[in-house]
């Protein structure tokens, strides 16, 4: 085993924690993430004058210091708790904690099913006024990975082949993924994301349990024999 896949697989880490503990965590981290994916939006658009700007960078400054006080060398990693309760809460596309998230809240069904309604403002931009094409792959990748995982066939990325239809807006989105077929470690997922006029971006991904996964389920991931 490389020493990358090593390091990988440790991320992956069963801590125990108790369904309050997580419900405590949730509801103190929760809020943060979402005060600071405002504050991304709000320093994007603001217009204030010049001193307002240095006056609130004094104040995020601050607020820097008092969290820096303990923090965790990163990045977060994969946990789950006692009662097997999952926390991808560094995830880019859906991290509880993660600013950069939209966040997608992604419902899916055990038979690879998975849908999510969100929220894309003007953070995400790439052409103008218009969702960047590398938010929508990142979208698109965790909805299809998500349907994969829902029916028990979960997998790293292998292929993700994406067409761009029709511009995708900003604002308010749909996207959605449905098992096409498994075959052996790899499980076929299509799907695509929406907005107001229809389908902006079609989608395909192969989705690969890697060797260091086969034969082991979640619970033993992270254990590197
Ligand atoms: C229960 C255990 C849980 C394990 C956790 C592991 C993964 C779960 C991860 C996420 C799931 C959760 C939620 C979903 C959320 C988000 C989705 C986003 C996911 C990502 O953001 S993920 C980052 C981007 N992703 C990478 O960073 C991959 C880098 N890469 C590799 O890690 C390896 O490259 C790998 C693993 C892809 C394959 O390596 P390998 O050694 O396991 O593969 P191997 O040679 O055994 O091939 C087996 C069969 O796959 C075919 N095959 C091989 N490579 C292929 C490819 N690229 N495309 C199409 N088919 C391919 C072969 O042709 C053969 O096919 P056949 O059986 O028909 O011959």
């Amino acid at each position: 085993m490389t020493d990358s896949i090593a390091r990988q697989q440790l991320l992956y880490v069963q801590d125990q924690a108790s369904d309050d503990e997580i419900a405590r965590q949730a509801e103190l981290y929760g809020p943060l993430t979402d005060s600071v994916r405002e504050l991304i939006e709000v320093a994007l658009l603001t217009e204030v004058d010049d001193p307002e700007v240095r006056a609130a960078l004094e104040h995020i400054e601050s607020a820097k210091r008092l969290l820096r006080q303990r923090i965790n060398p990163g990045p977060y990693g994969v946990r789950w708790g006692a009662s097997g309760q999952k926390r991808a809460w560094g995830n880019a596309a859906a991290g509880l904690r993660n600013a950069v998230a939209p966040p997608l809240i992604v419902e899916c069904d055990p038979d690879g099913r998975a849908r999510v309604d969100f929220h894309l403002g003007s953070a995400y931009e790439g052409p103008a006024g218009l969702t960047h094409g590398g938010v929508s792959a990142l979208v698109l990748d965790q909805v299809l990975g998500a349907a994969a995982e829902a029916a028990g066939a979960p997998g790293m990325t292998g292929t993700l082949t994406l067409r761009y239809r029709r511009p995708t807006p900003l604002g308010a989105l749909h996207a959605e993924a449905r098992i096409d077929r498994v075959e052996g470690v790899k499980t076929i997922v299509t799907g695509h994301l929406s907005g107001p006029d229809g389908v902006c971006v079609e989608a395909e991904g192969v989705f690969i349990l890697p060797r260091w996964a086969r034969g082991k389920d979640s619970a033993a991931v992270s254990d590197p024999a």
